[in-house]
């Protein structure tokens, strides 16, 4: 139920970095003691980048620790566009060097084939995942999954055939690799970051009754409510 939601609350993004960080590691630290490796999935976008820089330097046995992406962009590795470029530069960097990254796309493959290739490395991560990080766009997308995209109910489903789905959808920019429900709401923990005023508008508005298909964001609110928290700044 949405009322049993762990939320906490900041003033703004600097403030919250931190105290995310160290809620993230410690999930990491505690699946390492508990099963000698830990998965992390992460997402890319704007918002996440200072909390990827607290969370680089957090002490841990990052050599254990599988990171991924929750979606990515079907774009060239360096465009700017890239979620994978962002990990690179911003996450796996201090201590997080020594994490094992597995991005999602290779937009250098004919569709089908990076769609397979991209269901083989997720299969052979250490599933289910210790922490998914999430973050919603102002149309209550989350991942990739947006409203009025093909094959989205599916992609929602925590029983999906498939770990990881095409996206094409009318707001996306350009095609895209998502993760579906099957690994996102099977995780251990999921985090939901959201800053800014509009953001926060949305997420209330979320929060209300309506179709998961209309913001697909609800389908985690609704879904995981039992394992999500949602870290949340007025500003960012
Ligand atoms: O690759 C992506 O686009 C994301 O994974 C996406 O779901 C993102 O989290 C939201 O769109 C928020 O993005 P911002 O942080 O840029 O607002």
């Amino acid at each position: 139920m949405a009322n049993d939601l762990q939320r906490r609350d900041f003033a703004d993004g600097e403030a919250l970095a931190p105290s995310f960080a160290a809620w993230t590691a410690e999930r990491l630290r505690a699946a390492i003691a508990e099963r000698g490796a830990a998965l992390l999935v992460v997402s890319g976008g704007k918002t996440p980048e200072r909390f990827f820089a607290a969370l680089s330097a957090e002490a841990l046995d990052w050599t254990r620790v599988a990171v991924t992406l929750a979606d990515e962009r079907r774009v060239p590795d360096l465009s700017p566009r890239s979620n994978a470029r962002l990990v690179r530069a911003a996450l796996l960097r201090n201590r997080a060097t020594a994490a094992a990254f597995t991005p999602l796309a290779d937009a250098r493959l004919a569709p089908d084939q990076e769609l397979a290739a991209a269901s083989a490395r997720l299969a052979s991560l250490p599933l289910p995942a210790d922490v998914v990080v999430l973050g919603m766009g102002d149309d209550g997308h989350t991942a990739s999954w947006f409203p009025g995209a093909q094959g989205l109910r599916e992609a929602m489903d925590p029983g999906a055939r498939n770990l990881v789905a095409p996206i094409e959808a009318p707001d996306a920019p350009e095609p895209r690799l998502t993760l579906t429900g099957r690994v996102i709401l099977r995780a251990r923990a999921i985090a939901l970051l959201i800053e800014g005023e509009d953001k926060l508008a949305t997420l209330a508005e979320a929060l209300a009754d309506g179709p998961a298909e209309a913001m697909p964001i609800r389908a985690v609110l609704r879904g995981a409510c039992d394992r999500l928290t949602i870290f949340a700044a007025g500003s960012a």
